[in-house]
């Protein structure tokens, strides 16, 4: 087994930490490196709370992807953040595993070229949770049968993006089945602006954003006489470590952008 070496970026986050347990403990994964928004030059394991991990810390990205001998980065960050490291790894020749989410269209584009001119591999998968994966691929199904479809994602309330990744892959899925639809009545009208949530060809998703919840979504089918609800829960963010390992270990084998983890499920 070839030992993967690996920058993490936004170690100290909910998602991060995470990270860095898969790390500590997958026999073949070497933390070589750390970008994060302060503590440059520290060691990771000179901070409280940390696996005595020998990394270095680096708050400039591009001095990391300079110094540091890598081969993947993962990326756990923030929407702009993620896409400004994403676009540097590539630039450096490392390949990149990204769990961040809020990118735009156009990003998505820019980084598929890239990827492209570089003939590099890179993940994107804006959930890493097989069971999230299913309630995906299962939505796409259900459009085929049922095109009236809202999509309720609910996460917790530090979560900066939204819709949340999950709910615009979802839609994106759904739309390769479903044709436009305008839903409702057609001379619906919101009292209150937003009331029915994000129109995206006429299908409906709501975001909440509350305390206390972590990841959820529900995709609710509507036909005649019946509903259809598909629905997923994260109550822990071990949850997505799975799919972070596999990202990590098949990135190395590509040399295309993969959007979305069921692209790399078997
Ligand atoms: N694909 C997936 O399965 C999942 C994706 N996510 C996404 O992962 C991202 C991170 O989520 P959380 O860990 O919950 O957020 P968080 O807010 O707990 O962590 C983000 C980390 O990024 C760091 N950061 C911010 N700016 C930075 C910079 N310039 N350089 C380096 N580090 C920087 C912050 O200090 C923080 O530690 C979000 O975009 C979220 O939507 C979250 C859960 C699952
Ligand atoms: O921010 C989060 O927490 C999550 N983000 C991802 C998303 O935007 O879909 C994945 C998961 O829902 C958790």
């Amino acid at each position: 087994m070839n030992t993967v070496k690996i920058i993490l970026a936004g170690p100290r986050g909910k998602m991060g930490s995470e990270a860095l347990r898969l790390i500590e403990k997958t026999e073949n994964f070497e933390l070589v490196g750390c970008i994060d928004r302060k503590h440059n030059g520290m060691k990771l394991k000179d901070l409280e709370g940390f696996p005595a991990l020998d990394a270095e810390i680096y708050t400039n990205a591009e001095e990391a992807f300079q110094k540091v001998d890598a081969d993947v980065l993962i990326d756990l960050t923030s929407p702009e953040v993620g896409y400004k490291h994403t676009r540097l790894a590539l630039e450096n020749g490392v390949r990149p595993v990204v769990g961040t989410t809020g990118f735009t269209k156009e990003q998505l584009v820019e980084i598929e070229s890239l990827v492209e001119q570089k003939e590099l591999g890179a993940v994107i998968a804006p959930n890493f949770a097989v069971g999230a994966v299913l309630m995906m691929q299962f939505s796409k199904w259900a459009a085929k049968y049922f095109p009236d479809v809202e999509i309720i994602e609910k996460h917790h309330d530090q979560k900066l993006d939204a819709p949340s990744g999950t709910a615009v892959k979802t839609s994106e899925l759904i739309k390769e089945v479903r044709e436009a639809k305008n839903q409702g009545h057609p001379d619906e009208k919101e009292t209150i602006q937003g009331a029915r949530g994000a129109n995206d060809d006429g299908m409906r998703i709501h975001s909440i954003r509350l305390p206390g919840l972590i990841a959820h979504q529900e995709v609710i089918f509507g036909g005649t006489g019946q509903t259809l609800t598909i629905k997923h829960d994260t109550y822990h963010r071990q949850s997505f470590m799975s799919g972070v390992k596999l990202a990590v270990e098949q990135v190395q084998k590509l040399n295309v952008l993969v959007y979305g983890l069921e692209n790399l499920l078997e």
